[in-house]
């Protein structure tokens, strides 16, 4: 390096930090600056007089004067100094004012996306699930208790028999469900008096299928069980001594609550950051809710489950009926924590605020199988709204969750450094193991099914009372979502810590040691964007290739 550069860099380095920082105003003065130490090409300083370096969020949202709004693929992070390793990145974050998750994700109350199963791995890994409401009270209740009572290592809701099921029916559900064992109760259900088990050496060796399982299934006298309350420890010394595959957990009464596998507990892995209440240590989980009248039944029966937080879901958020709902909600159950929305603009965060919400969500018709903008011609781009609606809401204490039209780890940054706690998604957690649905194949491709939930489909399994207008005759359903399927993601076990890692990749190549202190820097003005070109949206992504393959981890 030449004395004269080396020379030259030490004063550009001189140029203070609040210079570096400041807005494009200020950048005529780095300019400034930099013409007096001489820097060499005049050609450089035209271009760069005329394209400032970067910008601050409030140049880009607040005195744009463009009105144009942008989203999260408009925008590009200014890389920033990284002075820590990745490991010690902290991604936990606010999801209510009184919830903090671990990691900053949020399943969202689709029938593809959440039910229990997500609920709980959501929860285990750090996030959390919320329970869709298309189903009956009752079944959305037992949801929610599914994710409460759940207890690593255990099966809390094995599938049973009853005794006087034919050899044949049997071979029918192996066959469908892919598993060879399981316990015969009296009711043929759990919570059923434990009669046996059923397991592959009881059925091997007979032939006629119309021999009923009271006849072949390995009695309860012969069967090794263990009490409630058994710990896995316990358990799997049990499991030890009795050289057995499985064991049947029961109640006083002998009634079957829960089956522990061998196989799983030797795949039986521990989840340090999963979300736990403070009360019983049990895993947290939310529930949507409408706003008709009949859903204060509804969010009583989900409160009486257990639900920690329950998000009122609607499209447009900012109506009378949702207002009511949220100050009901309050009243009635002050220590369950509710989300509202969906809101895009300060004004309508303000009304649900007043009415008492503890976290806001945020995304209107930015979906990825949202038609509500085409349709209705209302709704905002992603990144605008997170970026004014949190910006509005901190100011209140709230925190929003950025919901919908996340498609990739950088988006998900993208969407924590512009104010949100957390981010919600439907598409890229559907097609996964613990999303509802079974997998088919297309053109050799394997997928699951993923509809929004104010598509046709949707609504004919239960949601068109929201759909049609009242008091005519003619029910006339307008659809605001498509149906559609998304490709095989494989399980959430693996899939949450890949979105984990890309999410502390991003944090720290834009300088950022936790979610916390990139929010810090975003309201000091000190988190740099740019807005890229359609141009240069297709450089960052592949180009130039005859065919690639794309793997995420
Ligand atoms: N985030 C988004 O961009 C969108 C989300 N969705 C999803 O689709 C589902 C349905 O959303 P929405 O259509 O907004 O459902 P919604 O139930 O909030 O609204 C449907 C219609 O019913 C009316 N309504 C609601 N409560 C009422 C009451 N108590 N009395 C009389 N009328 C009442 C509303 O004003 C609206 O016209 C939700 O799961 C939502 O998340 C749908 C469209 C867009
Ligand atoms: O316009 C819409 N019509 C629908 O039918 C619909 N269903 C869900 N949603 C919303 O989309 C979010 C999920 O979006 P992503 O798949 O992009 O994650 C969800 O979290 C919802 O906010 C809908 N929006
Ligand atoms: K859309």
């Amino acid at each position: 390096m030449s004395g004269e550069n080396g020379s030259k860099r030490q004063k550009l380095s001189e140029i203070d930090e609040e210079t570096l920082n400041s807005g494009a105003e200020g950048y005529d003065f780095v300019l400034r600056k930099k013409k007096r130490i001489a820097w060499s090409s005049s050609i450089f300083i035209n271009l760069t007089n005329r394209f400032p370096f970067s910008f601050t969020p409030s140049q880009i949202f607040v005195r744009n004067t463009s009105c144009i709004a942008y989203t999260y693929d408009d925008l590009i992070l200014m890389p920033g100094h990284i002075g820590f390793g990745l490991n010690e990145i902290d991604i936990s974050s606010q999801l209510t004012k009184n919830i903090r998750l671990q990691a900053p994700f949020v399943s969202s109350p689709m029938d593809t996306v959440t039910e229990h199963k997500m609920a709980i791995m959501m929860a285990l890994q750090g996030g959390i699930g919320i329970i869709h409401s298309n189903m009956s009270i009752e079944d959305q209740a037992a949801e929610v208790l599914k994710v409460k009572k759940f207890k690593n290592g255990f099966i809390t809701d094995p599938v049973c028999l009853s005794p006087d099921m034919t050899l044949e029916e049997v071979w029918r559900t192996k066959d469908k469900l892919g598993f060879s064992s399981f316990p015969v109760t009296e009711c043929g259900r759990l919570g059923g008096k434990l009669l046996g088990i059923i397991s592959n050496r009881d059925t091997s060796f007979i032939e006629d299928p119309n021999v009923p399982v009271s006849d072949f299934m390995t009695p309860r006298d012969k069967l090794v069980s263990a009490k409630e309350g058994v710990s896995l420890i316990e358990a799997n010394d049990i499991l030890k001594k009795s050289k057995k595959g499985k064991l049947p957990v029961v109640n006083e009464k002998d009634e079957l609550v829960a089956l522990i596998a061998r196989t799983d507990l030797q795949k039986n892995i521990d989840y340090p950051l999963a979300s736990k209440d403070n009360v019983n240590k049990q895993l947290l989980v939310g529930a949507s809710i409408g706003t008709r009248p009949e859903d204060r039944d509804r969010a009583k029966a989900l409160v009486d489950a257990g639900v920690d937080v329950i998000v009122v879901d609607s499209s447009q958020g900012d109506s009378v009926y949702q207002l009511d709902i949220i100050r009901y909600l309050k009243a009635e159950f002050p220590k369950v924590d509710v989300i509202g929305g969906n809101v895009v603009t300060p004004s309508q965060a303000l009304h649900l605020i007043e009415a008492g919400v503890d976290g806001l969500r945020v995304g209107m018709g930015i979906g990825s199988i949202c038609t509500t903008q085409e349709v209705c011609a209302v709704g905002r781009a992603q990144a605008s709204a997170v970026y004014h609606v949190a910006k509005f809401a901190k100011r209140h204490g709230i925190p929003i969750v950025a919901d919908g039209g996340i498609k990739s780890t950088g988006h998900i940054a993208k969407a924590l450094c512009l104010g949100a706690g957390c981010v919600m998604m439907g598409g890229m957690l559907a097609g996964t193991d613990e999303s509802p649905g079974e997998y088919f194949y297309q053109d050799g491709v394997r997928l699951k099914r993923y509809r929004g939930m104010g598509s046709l489909e949707a609504m004919e399994k239960g949601s068109e009372k929201r759909y049609v207008w009242e008091n005519t005759t003619t029910a006339i359903k307008v659809a605001q979502g498509v149906s559609g399927a998304v490709q095989d993601k494989g399980t959430l076990r693996r899939y949450i810590p890949y979105l984990m890692q890309g999410l502390r990749h991003g944090l720290q190549d834009a300088g950022c040691a936790s979610v916390a202190e990139a929010q810090e820097k975003l309201y000091a003005d000190k988190l740099r964007f740019e807005i890229r070109s359609p141009a240069a949206q297709s450089e960052g992504g592949v180009h130039s290739l005859h065919s690639y393959q794309k793997r995420l981890y």
